[in-house]
C-alpha cells in the first residue's frame, strides 16, 4: 500500500509550483521579518546604550576628570603659588631690598633655603632698583626692557593682580620648560620694588596629563584666555596652537572660553568629539577634558555586530527549521490531496495530474495506452445486505487485487464509489482486455473471508487502447456499460 500510494501520489510540477511560490513568499517574508526585527532590536539597542554612555561621559567621567586634575593642580600648581605669596610678603625680603641690596649671600641664602624646604625647581627674585635677577647661585643677570626673554618682567611691573602664572625657558637651569609664579613684591607703602617667587618643572603637570591622557583614553589639554593652548599630554599635538582656529571645536570657542565652563560637542575629522571645559581661576586657565565618541563607542560597537551575527544565525536557523516544517506538511498535503483515503490508491485529481503526464509521452513514442474501467457487480446488494463497513471491505480487497496485479508504472484510481480506473502503459486493445481478464479472473477467484462468511465478489470490466484521454474514458465507460448488460463478470473492449 505504502509503495502504491507513493506512486499515485508522484509530486507533478504543475500543482507543486504554486505550493512552492508560497513557500517561497513566506521564507521570504519571515526572513524580512526576523530580518528587520533582529536589525531594529540591535540597533535601539545600540543608540539607547550610546546615549546612555555619552550621558555618562558627558555628566560623570569627564567633569570628573576635571576634578581630579584640578585637585592634583592644587597640589603641584597651587602650593608654589602660596610659596611666593609668602616669598612677597616676607619681612626679610622687603627690608633687605629697601636697606639697598646689600650682602647678596643672604639672599641668595634665602633663595636656596625656599627651594631646599619647598623642594621648588627654582627660587628667584628680581630687584626693581637694580634690575638684578637675583637666584640660588647668586645673581644671574641684569634685567633689560630690550631683551625678549625679560618681557615678563616689565609685564609683572605693570600687572593689577598680585601675580602671575607664566611657562618660558628657564635660563638658570639650562633653558628647561618651567612652569614660573611671578608674584609681585611690593614695600610697606604699597610701591612695586620687585618680583619674587618659584618655578616648576612642566614635566610634572606633563606627566599627569598623560597618565590621565593614557588611563582613561581622553586628550587633556590647558587653554589661556587668547584660546591657545599653553600645556598637553605629550602626542596631543596641540601645543601652541589656537583653539579658535582647530576643525569643529573653533566655531564653539567663543562659548567654551567662559568662566563658567560646561559640556561641549563637536565634529571633526569625521569623528563626535565629547569635551569638558572648566576654569582654573588659581591659573587663569581652561582646563579642556575631551573624549572621541569613537573610542568610547568601540565597546558597543562591537556588542552590535555580535547581536547582529547572533541575529542573522538565528535568522537562518529559523529559516531552516521553517523551509523542512513547511516541506514536510506540504508533502502531506500532497499525499492527502491526491491519494484515496479507503483504498490508498490515487484519487481523481491525481489521475488528471498523472495522465497529463502519461498521455505525452505516449504520444512521442507512439505507442499507445489502455485504459481500463472496472465496477463491482451488485455492489450495492452487498451494501444493503451486509452494510457499509463491509462493502468498504470490499472496496478495498478489490482495490488490493488490482493493485497487485499491475505494475508499478501503471496508474490505478479510485474513478467512483466501487469502480476503478486503469491506464497501462504501451498497451494495446488485447493486450488490455488480456489484464482486464485477468483481474477479473483473480477476484472472482479470491473470495472475501468475513467472520466465518464468503463473499464472492465479482467485477465487470471496459477496456479501450489510444493516445487521447476523452476518448478513452468514453469508449472505457461504454464497452463496461456492455458487459454489465452482457450480464456482469466479463470484459468488453471499445
Ligand atoms: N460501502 C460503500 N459503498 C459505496 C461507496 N461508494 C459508493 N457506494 C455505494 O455503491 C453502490 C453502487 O451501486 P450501483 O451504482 O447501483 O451499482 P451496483 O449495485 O454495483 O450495480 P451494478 O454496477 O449495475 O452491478 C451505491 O449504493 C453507493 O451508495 C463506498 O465508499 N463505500
Amino acid at each position: 500500500m505504502e509503495k502504491e500510494s507513493e506512486m499515485n501520489t508522484a509530486p507533478d510540477a504543475g500543482k507543486a509550483r504554486p505550493l512552492a511560490g508560497d513557500k517561497r513568499k513566506l521564507i521570504v517574508i519571515l526572513s524580512l521579518l526576523l530580518s528587520v526585527g533582529f536589525a531594529v532590536i540591535a540597533l535601539v539597542n545600540y543608540h539607547v546604550s550610546k546615549a546612555a554612555i555619552r550621558e555618562s561621559i558627558v555628566a560623570n567621567e569627564l567633569p570628573l576628570t576635571s576634578d581630579n586634575i584640578y585637585s592634583e593642580l592644587q597640589k603641584d600648581l597651587i602650593r608654589p603659588v602660596f610659596i611666593s605669596s609668602m616669598m612677597a610678603s616676607d619681612t626679610f625680603l622687603r627690608d633687605w631690598v629697601i636697606s639697598g641690596e646689600k650682602d647678596v649671600g643672604r639672599m641668595t641664602k634665602y633663595l636656596h633655603e625656599v627651594m631646599e624646604r619647598y623642594h621648588t625647581f627654582t627660587g628667584f627674585f628680581v630687584s626693581d632698583r637694580t634690575s638684578a635677577y637675583y637666584h640660588a647661585d647668586g645673581v644671574l643677570k641684569t634685567v633689560s626692557r630690550d631683551e625678549p626673554r625679560d618681557k615678563w618682567y616689565y609685564r609683572v611691573r605693570g600687572m593689577d593682580t598680585p601675580y602671575e602664572i607664566n611657562v618660558d625657558p628657564d635660563l638658570a637651569n639650562k633653558d628647561a620648560l618651567t612652569i614660573f609664579i611671578n608674584y609681585r613684591v611690593l614695600d610697606y607703602q604699597g610701591k612695586f620694588i620687585g618680583a619674587a617667587g618659584v618655578g616648576l618643572t612642566v614635566d610634572a603637570v606633563n606627566i599627569l596629563l598623560n597618565k590621565y591622557q593614557q588611563r582613561y583614553a581622553r586628550t587633556i589639554y590647558f587653554v589661556d584666555p587668547q584660546g591657545k593652548v599653553v600645556m598637553t599630554g605629550s602626542s596631543s599635538g596641540l601645543q601652541g596652537k589656537d583653539i579658535r582656529s582647530l576643525p569643529g571645536i573653533g566655531a564653539l570657542a567663543g562659548r567654551m572660553l567662559q568662566k563658567e565652563g560646561g559640556s561641549f560637542q563637536y565634529e571633526a575629522e569625521g569623528s563626535s568629539h565629547l569635551l569638558n571645559v572648566r576654569y582654573i581661576p588659581e591659573l587663569n586657565w581652561y582646563l579642556f577634558a575631551e573624549k572621541n565618541e569613537d573610542a568610547m563607542l568601540a565597546g558597543i560597537r562591537h556588542t552590535l555586530y555580535t547581536n547582529l551575527a547572533l541575529a542573522f544565525i538565528v535568522t537562518l536557523i529559523v529559516l531552516l527549521l521553517t523551509s523542512l516544517t513547511i516541506s514536510r506538511y506540504q508533502g502531506r498535503l500532497e499525499v492527502m490531496a491526491t491519494t484515496d483515503k479507503l483504498t490508498g490508491l490515487a484519487n481523481r485529481q491525481a489521475f488528471e495530474i498523472l495522465i497529463g503526464q502519461m498521455l505525452p509521452e505516449a504520444e512521442r513514442s507512439k505507442k499507445p495506452v489502455a485504459a481500463l474501467l472496472m465496477d463491482i457487480d451488485h455492489f450495492k446488494q452487498c451494501n444493503d445486505r451486509y452494510g457499509h463497513l463491509v462493502g468498504d471491505k470490499v472496496i478495498q480487497h478489490v482495490a488490493t487485487i488490482i493493485r497487485s496485479t499491475l505494475r508499478q508504472s501503471d496508474i490505478v484510481c479510485r474513478w467512483g464509489g466501487e469502480e476503478f480506473l486503469m491506464v497501462i502503459k504501451d498497451c494495446s486493445r488485447e493486450q488490455g482486455l488480456q489484464i482486464a481478464g485477468k483481474i477479473c479472473d483473480a477476484v472472482r477467484n479470491a473470495p472475501l473471508q468475513l467472520d466465518g462468511e464468503t463473499l464472492n465478489i465479482t467485477i465487470s470490466a471496459g477496456v479501450a487502447s489510444g493516445f487521447e484521454e476523452e476518448r478513452l474514458l468514453v469508449e472505457a465507460d461504454a464497452a463496461l456499460y456492455a458487459a454489465k448488460e452482457s450480464g456482469r463478470d466479463q470484459v468488453k473492449a471499445a
